[in-house]
C-alpha cells in the first residue's frame, strides 16, 4: 500500500519592517482625539514575519505568535492583525478563513509600531493568499484605518508622514544609519503618552511645520550621521520622560557614549541612539547592558524595505 502524505497547506511569508521616528512634531489635539503630525519615520532591520496559511471554509481567523514577548501579544480579535485579515476581508467581500502566525522580530510596545507592522505584513499576505490582488494605494487605505503607523510599514525605507502620521511622502536618503536600541519590557501606552503631551503642554502646542525638519532632510540626502544626530527630535520625549523618569539615565549613558544623537522612539519607552558605525552602536548597546538602562538591547540598521512577501 502506497502512502500519500498531505499536502501542505497553501500559505504566504511576509515581512514588514519595525520603525524609528527621527523627528516626530506634534501639534495641539484635535476634536477627534488625535494630534495633527510632522513625523519622519525610518524603518529598520529588526522586522515581523507572518505567515498566512488556508485553513477549512468556515474556519474564521486564529493566531499565533512567537519570539522573546510573544505572552505580552493578544491572540484574539484585538491583535491588529486578526483586525487586518478582518478588515480586507470585509472590503472585497470574502469570508475571513485565515491562520495567521506572528514570529516578531520587533520590541512589543516600546514605540517601534511592531503590531503596525504586523498589519501591513496581514494586508499584504491575505491579499496573496485570498487573490485579491488590491493596489498598493487600496492597501494602504486600509492600513490607515488600522492605525496611523499602518500605512508607513506597508512603504517602508525613509518617509514624512502627515495628518495622523498617514499621509506619506518618500524622502531620498543615502547609505545606512546604525542604531543602538534599549528595550523597556514594560510597555507605554501610546494614548497614555499623548494624553501626558497634551497635560504638559496644556493643550497649547504649537502648530507643526515641516520647514523644521529642513536641516534633518539635508542630513538624510547627504548620507551625514552626525548632522541626522543632531537633527533628532521628538515632542513626546518629554511626556515619556515624565511617565518614566529612569528613560532619562538611559539617554544620558548614550550621549556619554558618544552617541551622534539619541531621542525616544515615538510614544516610547524605547531608545534610539545613532552611533557611527556597527562596533560603535555594539559598544552604547554593551554599557546599557553593564548599568542596568534596559531590559534588552538592539543594533539595527535603516533604511528597510516595507512589507513584502518573501
Ligand atoms: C507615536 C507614533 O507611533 C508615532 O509614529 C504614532 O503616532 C502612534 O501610532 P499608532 O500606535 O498607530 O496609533 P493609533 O492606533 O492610530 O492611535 C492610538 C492612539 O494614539 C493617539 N494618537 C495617535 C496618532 C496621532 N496622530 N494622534 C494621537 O493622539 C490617540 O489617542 C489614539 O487613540
Ligand atoms: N500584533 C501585535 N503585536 C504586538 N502587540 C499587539 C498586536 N496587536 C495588538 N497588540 C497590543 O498593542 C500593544 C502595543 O503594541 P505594539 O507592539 O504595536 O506597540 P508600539 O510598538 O508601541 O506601537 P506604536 O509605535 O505604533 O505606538 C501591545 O501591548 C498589545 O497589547
Amino acid at each position: 500500500m502506497t502512502h500519500l502524505a498531505a499536502a501542505p497547506s497553501p500559505s504566504v511569508r511576509v515581512r514588514a519592517p519595525g520603525k524609528l521616528n527621527l523627528s516626530l512634531r506634534v501639534g495641539p489635539v484635535e476634536d477627534d482625539g488625535y494630534h495633527p503630525l510632522v513625523t519622519v519615520f525610518q524603518a529598520v532591520t529588526l522586522v515581523e514575519e507572518v505567515t498566512a496559511t488556508e485553513v477549512p471554509e468556515g474556519a474564521g481567523i486564529s493566531v499565533t505568535v512567537t519570539g522573546p514577548q510573544a505572552d505580552q501579544v493578544p491572540l484574539d480579535r484585538t491583535n491588529l492583525a486578526w483586525r487586518a485579515a478582518e478588515a480586507l476581508a470585509r472590503h472585497v467581500g470574502t469570508a475571513a478563513d485565515v491562520g495567521l502566525h506572528l514570529a516578531k522580530g520587533v520590541p512589543v510596545a516600546g514605540g517601534m509600531a511592531g503590531g503596525s507592522a504586523d498589519a501591513a505584513a496581514t494586508l499584504v499576505a491575505c491579499d496573496a493568499l485570498w487573490g485579491t490582488a488590491l493596489s498598493r494605494d487600496e492597501l494602504a487605505t486600509l492600513a490607515a484605518g488600522l492605525g496611523s503607523d499602518v500605512p508607513f510599514a506597508l512603504l517602508g525605507h525613509t518617509a514624512v508622514g502627515t495628518g495622523r502620521g498617514h499621509l506619506l511622502t518618500p524622502a531620498m536618503t543615502r547609505g545606512e544609519f546604525h542604531w543602538a536600541l534599549a528595550v523597556r519590557h514594560e510597555g507605554l501606552p501610546t494614548p497614555d503618552v499623548y494624553r501626558r503631551f497634551d497635560e504638559l503642554t496644556r493643550g497649547q502646542a504649537r502648530a507643526v511645520d515641516p520647514v523644521d525638519d529642513t536641516e534633518l532632510m539635508q542630513a538624510l540626502r547627504a548620507g551625514d550621521p552626525a548632522a541626522l544626530g543632531r537633527a533628532l527630535h521628538n515632542d513626546l520625549q518629554d511626556a515619556a520622560v515624565d511617565l518614566r523618569p529612569d528613560l532619562a539615565r538611559t539617554l544620558d549613558i548614550a550621549r556619554q557614549g558618544g552617541a551622534l544623537g539619541v531621542v525616544v522612539s515615538g510614544s516610547g519607552p524605547s531608545v534610539a541612539a545613532l552611533a557611527r558605525s556597527r562596533q560603535h552602536a555594539l559598544a552604547i548597546a554593551a554599557t546599557w547592558t553593564a548599568e542596568g538602562a534596559a531590559d534588552s538591547v538592539w543594533c539595527t540598521t535603516g533604511p528597510a524595505a516595507g512589507a513584502r512577501a518573501l
